[in-house]
């Protein structure tokens, strides 16, 4: 489903942020993405959102090579990703409920059909009480709830993740990251980036380490 082949990327006429980045994601796999502070996996994880294109090498997503999707295309696909941005990206003018229920009401869901399945997990969330609340008054830890609820109420395909964890207590991101796996078992794809060791050991799965630009796969 994802395939990085000898990816390179700079910003600009900056030095290589990425070098030589290759490896292959299979359909329904869950891995870690780590590093530190700078090493990239930002990068990474905006060049598998379609947010930018690699300066060289070959990137496949979907069984599309990424370089020649149009801007037609690009939507389309973006669809089949959930996204937990680092900074939320929460839409302002928007409840709680409708930030979340976006991903359902792009696709053209109606609001009678999903209203049940969002209220569900926002509860499960703890965010059943600031449904109608919106985002600017939001803390910094219910804006991420409200983030990872938006990124997998649709069930994507593919979900990725950048810290998603990281503005909220211990007990808390245990039981959002079980979320992911959930979603995980029922088939989405799974990149989450972190440097929780706690989070990692929880789930056992597969780690993608980036440092200096490079990367390598460890168990
Ligand atoms: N838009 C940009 N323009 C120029 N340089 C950038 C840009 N975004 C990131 N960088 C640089 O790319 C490098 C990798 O950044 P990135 O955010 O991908 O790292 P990261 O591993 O996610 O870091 P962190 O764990 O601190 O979030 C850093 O040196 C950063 O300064």
């Amino acid at each position: 489903m994802i395939r990085f082949e000898n990816v390179g990327l700079r910003y600009g006429s900056g030095p290589e942020i990425l070098r030589d980045v290759s490896f292959e994601l299979e359909n329904g796999t869950f891995h870690f993405l780590t590093g530190p502070s700078g090493a990239g996996k930002t990068s990474l994880l905006r060049l598998l959102f379609l947010a930018m294109s690699p300066t060289r090498g070959l990137i496949t997503l979907f069984g599309h090579d990424v370089s020649v999707v149009s801007r037609r295309q690009l939507p389309e696909l973006r669809r089949r990703i959930g996204v937990v941005f680092q900074d939320f990206r929460l839409l302002d003018h928007l409840s709680t409920f409708d930030n979340v229920a976006l991903p359902l009401r792009v696709r053209g869901e109606r609001p009678d059909r999903y209203r049940d399945n969002v209220m569900e997990l926002l509860d499960w969330v703890g965010l059943a009480e600031r449904a109608s609340a919106f985002p600017p008054v939001l803390s910094g830890g219910e804006k991420q709830r409200a983030a990872i609820a938006r990124a997998v109420i649709g069930q994507p395909e593919l979900l990725l993740a950048d810290e998603p964890t990281g503005n909220v207590d211990p007990a808390l991101a245990r039981r959002l990251l079980r979320l992911f796996v959930e979603l995980n078992r029922l088939g989405t794809t799974v990149v989450v980036a972190t440097h929780d060791p706690a989070l990692m050991t929880d789930v056992g799965a597969p780690t993608l380490k980036l440092h200096n630009g490079e990367l390598s796969e460890a168990g």
